[in-house]
């Protein structure tokens, strides 16, 4: 796919990359964003087979609408850059920068894609780039990660090392991640980017996993990492509007098409001004709509 501000990203689903069942049927769950793993999930041992892998699978197989995404080794490994080397190759959508504490790390892989880009005559800034944040320092840098360049489209909070980092664990009910989800989420909407929570390691424990992923929709995130393909549908119900918030985004839209017709440039709806935000958000509710099946292509309210 071609990555573009509008495209939701609720799921970015790690699939281990010297796992090739996994990687041949990555493409069928639905996932908004796949995310191949060259990084923690792949043994030191099976470094460069993994990387062939995923090289193989991104240049035969048909991952459809998803957005392609792949997480490299950090920059304190001799693997990275012949993951960059290979992944803008095959035409890699987005790469994660794991572990990254600071811009000048961002800069570093922009230079060896930069380079790699020229070298395979893709177009200078075809490739994007995000961050995984798991230290303290880290998060202490968000802004400045977040801002580090153009091709950045997210940060992301990723919180098994990140609660290793502060000496402690990950609890129920996530305290011990406020700072960071805060500093996160308000880092990458200063930069105008995407904001995308942690990973839920406990597959089985779905009451968990719901209460986690309503809590970060509360709080803004755009999406979360998930490591199974059974978290995707539970991720795309809470992100789902529910009927009253599709209906509300209709009449808002609508309103604000007849003030246009109009030529008013003051828009009310029942009494009730409707802004700029407003706006958006109706904007907003109608495509997670969309993408959930709740309307069709034209807004019309479905089932
Ligand atoms: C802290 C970190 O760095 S986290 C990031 C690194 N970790 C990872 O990438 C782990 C990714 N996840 C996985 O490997 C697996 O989900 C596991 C090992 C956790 C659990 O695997 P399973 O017990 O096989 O899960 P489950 O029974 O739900 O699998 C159902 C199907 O989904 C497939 N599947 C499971 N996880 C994934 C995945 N992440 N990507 C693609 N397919 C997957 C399985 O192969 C299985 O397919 P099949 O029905 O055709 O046999
Ligand atoms: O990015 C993630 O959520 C997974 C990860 O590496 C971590 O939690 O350390
Ligand atoms: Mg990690």
């Amino acid at each position: 796919m071609t990555t573009t501000e509008e495209h939701l990203r609720r799921t970015m689903m790690f699939v281990p990359g010297n796992n090739p069942a996994m990687l041949k049927d990555a493409g069928v769950y639905g996932a908004d964003s796949i995310m191949f793993d060259l990084e923690d999930a792949v043994s030191l041992a099976e470094k460069d087979a993994a990387r062939i892998l995923v090289y193989e699978a991104l240049t035969t197989q048909n991952y459809g609408e998803a957005e392609l995404v792949v997480r490299i080794n950090g920059l304190d490994t001799p693997f990275w850059e012949n993951d960059v080397m290979a992944m803008v190759k095959a035409g890699i959508d987005v790469i994660r920068l794991p572990k990254t504490e600071s811009a000048a790390m961002l800069q570093q892989l922009e230079a060896k894609i930069i380079e790699v880009e020229q070298q395979f005559e893709i177009p200078v800034g075809t490739t994007h780039m995000m961050a995984a944040i798991e230290s303290a320092k880290g998060v202490l840098n968000a802004a400045e990660i977040a801002a580090a360049s153009e091709r950045m489209i997210g940060i992301a909070l990723s919180a098994e090392d990140y609660t290793t980092d502060l000496k402690t664990h990950r609890y129920p009910d996530g305290a011990e991640l406020e700072f960071a989800r805060n500093m996160i989420l308000n880092a990458a909407r200063a930069a105008g980017i995407a904001a995308f929570d942690t990973v839920f390691t406990n597959i089985d424990d779905v009451a968990g996993f719901k209460r986690e992923t309503e809590y970060i929709h509360q709080l803004g995130f755009d999406g979360k990492s998930l490591v199974n393909p059974r978290q995707i549908p539970m991720v795309n119900a809470v992100y789902a509007p529910t009927a009253k918030e599709i209906i509300n985004a209709k009449n808002v839209l609508a309103a604000i098409e007849d003030a246009r017709i109009k030529g008013s440039g003051v828009i009310s709806m029942n009494g009730q001004m409707v802004d700029r935000p407003v706006a958006l958000r109706a904007q907003r509710v109608m495509k997670l709509a969309k993408a959930s099946g709740l309307v069709d292509e034209d807004g019309v309210i479905l089932g």
